[in-house]
């Protein structure tokens, strides 16, 4: 990215919160699970509830996968700008800069995103000229590590739901035809902000969201920038941890589980000093499939609290929103009150 000349535009700011959210001590803490535990499955559920949003640690995805796919990833957004654009626009796959989709949404990173069904033919791999191959292989190892934790994830939520089979969820990572993305963002650091900091104004580096696919999977390094909203609107700023993986229930989750899981709002704010990179990878079921409350969830006389719609409908309307916007509630029915005569 250039360095920065001009005044940096107002939509790059999120307007100061109240109250100055730098965690008050009264602060809920992130879930926090222990995948070799017995007992994870109970507080991955309450997670899921209460949150939509946890901490993994044991997860079982090998560091020399993790540390690998972060030196390419640097080495990559360390080269010349013309190198990276060879790369892209990410329509929909390749490299994007400060633009995110197509619908006038602004932050301060760079990415790629990638078809998670990796492949040497589709872009942004055909520009490593120097060794396609090495690096897809070094993608490819994370990515199934990721996906093999978050089906390991689905299915112990499964198992604490009483569903059967306990691939109900997994099953649709796991299919041939799954439509998951892989992305990668670097936020570079921004000096100029300071001056805005002590305005107590933020510089967005991805804007508030929830993600649409239904599971996320998170890795950053030590730098601080994500941020969850609370139920009472305030933001939490998450603690980074690179030895962890953060996990986000998605808005197909929510509405598998009839709203029981909550699809949690999101935001990465850049910092003036330190660069953030982020690896997250976006479990996602077939485009042809059915996104609806499971049956075998739903109390006696439960309705549904959405209409029905396919994966592709929902994608084709997320992709036509902007970030912030409520793409669910498009989706949600109108429950008709019943009142007592
Ligand atoms: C502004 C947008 C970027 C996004 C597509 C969208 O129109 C709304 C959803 C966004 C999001 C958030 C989660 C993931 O990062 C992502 C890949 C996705 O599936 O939905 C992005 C989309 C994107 O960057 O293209
Ligand atoms: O980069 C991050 O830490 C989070 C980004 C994010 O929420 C996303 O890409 O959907
Ligand atoms: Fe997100």
């Amino acid at each position: 990215m250039v360095a920065i000349s001009k005044p940096l535009p107002e939509l790059f700011f999120v307007k100061p919160c109240k109250p100055n959210n730098n965690n008050p001590p009264n602060f809920p803490t992130i879930p926090l699970i222990d995948l070799s535990r017995s007992d994870s499955k109970h507080l991955l559920v309450k997670a899921c509830q209460e949150f939509g949003f946890f901490k993994v640690v044991n997860h079982g995805v090998p560091m020399k996968f993790i540390s690998k796919l972060e030196s390419e990833a640097i080495k990559f957004f360390s080269s010349p700008l013309s190198l990276k654009q060879k790369a892209g626009p990410p329509n929909p796959f390749g490299y994007g800069n400060k633009r995110l989709g197509q619908n006038g949404d602004f932050g301060w990173v760079e990415y790629l995103l990638l078809n998670a069904k990796l492949d040497q033919k589709n872009p942004p791999f055909s520009i490593f000229d120097e060794n396609p191959e090495k690096i897809l292989r070094i993608v490819k190892d994370y990515v199934t590590a990721v996906k093999k934790m978050a089906c390991e994830i689905l299915e112990l939520l499964a198992d604490e739901l009483k569903l059967k089979p306990r691939n109900v969820f997994s099953k649709l990572l796991m299919d041939e035809q799954s439509d998951s993305v892989f992305r990668v963002n670097y936020y570079p650091p921004c000096p100029d902000l300071q001056e805005h900091e002590t305005k107590g104004k933020k510089l967005i580096g991805f804007g508030e969201h929830t993600d649409p696919q239904i599971i996320s999977v998170l890795r950053s390094n030590n730098t601080s920038g994500l941020e969850i909203s609370l139920r009472d609107g305030s933001w939490m700023s998450v603690p980074p941890d690179s030895n962890s993986f953060f996990i986000n229930v998605g808005d197909s989750l929510q509405v598998m589980t009839n709203g029981r899981f909550k699809s949690v709002k999101h935001r990465v704010v850049a910092n003036s000093s330190k660069s953030r990179l982020s690896m997250i990878y976006f479990g996602g079921p077939p485009l042809s499939e059915k996104i609806a409350p499971l049956p075998s969830l739903m109390e006696r006389e439960e309705a549904s609290l959405y209409k029905e719609f396919t994966w592709f409908e929902y994608k084709k309307s997320a992709f036509n929103s902007r970030l912030s916007d409520n793409r669910l509630g498009l989706f949600e029915k109108r429950l008709e009150k019943i009142t007592t005569p």
